[in-house]
């Protein structure tokens, strides 16, 4: 068993990554504090793989599953979220166990941190996104037909159980989703992460591990983004506008893959690093299977999404960009010129 731990404003929680964990967890809730009220949430692919058999093992739990998808991270979901808590008796003593993807996580998370003005939460995170990103940290919230993520809160987990089984019924463009998080932590500050021979189911255990020590890190010294926690968002400015204008077409893991190739090349435009460090983000998007492209999308339309997200105030853009390895760079005012030309350029 692997653990590791996260000292967070809210209080200090445990990490805990092995093989075999789900299991563990049905044989002790109680060794895991899934001895109480429990209401699972999860969706309709993950739920019937797993949430199922987890709600018959623990003593006293409910199972939720919203549709599947980031169409459904919406505040509808979260009403229904609602709905269901109060219908299963859910009261402040009761926990959230937000079993599935990132999607999941963030939405099952924002309903633990609003019902009845916070209930506990463990993560339990069955994608390889959520297992090295979006589980740890506490950002949770849902997306609003504005734009991504603009309704959300801080709500560090109680615990985050993290089980690399589950991963061998994980659809492999999903993996290569995960794949994006953890090189954007390669980058920002890991370069192991970058390792082709951590690339692999095989080696899930220790992708995992150093993937969110990276967040980790960061998450301690910046836990409400006022300085370097905006670094976590490399490749975001581009990856949240992508998805807007395919209405989620391209998947966030897909679209920040391709944030962190754009990201790197508008570097080098504005003479931040040389053509090398666009050249090695483009051999690990090959080498993982990502998009390298935007063949058929509109920069112009990608450009006016950006504005939307909430990083880009009062008329400011904003871009994580980099220096060059480990040495990440927040620039404003990026000339809308520079930002069409690279997109232009990877069309
Ligand atoms: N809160 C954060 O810090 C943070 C960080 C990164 C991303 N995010 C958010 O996370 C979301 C993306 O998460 P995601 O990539 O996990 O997408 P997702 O939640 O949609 O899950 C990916 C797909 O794989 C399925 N799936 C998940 N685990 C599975 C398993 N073990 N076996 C079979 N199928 C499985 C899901 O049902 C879904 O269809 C986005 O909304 C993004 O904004 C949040
Ligand atoms: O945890 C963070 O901070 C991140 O930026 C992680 C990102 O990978 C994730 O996509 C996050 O949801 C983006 O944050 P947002 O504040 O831009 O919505
Ligand atoms: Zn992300």
């Amino acid at each position: 068993m692997a653990s590791l731990t996260v000292n967070a404003p809210q209080g200090t929680y445990d990490i805990l990554i092995q093989r075999g964990l789900l299991e563990a967890v049905k044989a002790d809730p109680a060794a895991y504090g899934l001895d109480g009220h429990v209401v699972i949430i999860s969706n309709t692919t993950v739920g019937p793989l797993y949430g199922e058999a987890l709600a018959q093992a623990l003593p006293n739990a409910d199972l939720v599953n919203m549709l599947d998808g980031e169409a459904y991270k919406s505040l509808e979901t979260i009403a229904l979220f609602y709905d269901a808590l109060v219908a299963a008796g859910a009261d402040r003593h009761s926990t959230v166990l937000a079993l599935g993807g990132g999607v999941v996580g963030d939405a099952a998370g924002f309903a633990a941190a609003t019902y009845m003005r916070g209930i506990a939460l463990v993560q339990m995170p069955t994608s390889l996104l959520a297992m090295v990103d979006s589980s740890v940290g506490g950002k949770v919230g849902v997306d609003l037909p504005q734009g991504k993520n603009l309704v959300g809160a801080f709500k560090q987990p109680d615990r985050v159980l993290i089980d690399p089984d589950v991963l061998h019924t994980l659809p492999p463009e999903q993996w290569r989703c995960g794949m994006a998080e953890a090189v954007k932590h390669g980058f920002l500050a890991d370069a192991d992460l970058l390792n082709p021979d951590l690339h692999t189911p095989e080696r899930a255990q220790d992708l995992v591990m150093r993937a969110v020590q990276v967040k980790i890190n960061v998450v301690e010294e910046d836990p409400y983004e006022y300085g370097i926690r905006a670094y976590l968002n490399l490749g975001h400015t581009f990856a949240h506008a992508i998805e807007q204008v395919t209405e989620y077409g391209w998947l966030h893991g897909e679209a920040v893959g391709f944030g962190l190739l754009a990201a790197a090349k508008l570097s080098e435009r504005l003479g931040l690093c040389d053509v090398a460090l666009f050249e090695q983000v483009d051999t690990i998007l090959a080498e993982v299977g990502l998009p390298r492209q935007i063949t058929g999308l509109d920069p112009a339309a990608i450009y006016e999404a950006m504005k939307t997200d909430k990083k880009w105030k009062n008329g400011r853009s904003r871009f994580v960009l980099l220096r060059g390895m480990h040495q990440p760079e927040i620039v404003h005012d990026v000339p809308r010129e520079d930002v069409i030309a690279v997109l232009e350029s990877l069309m």
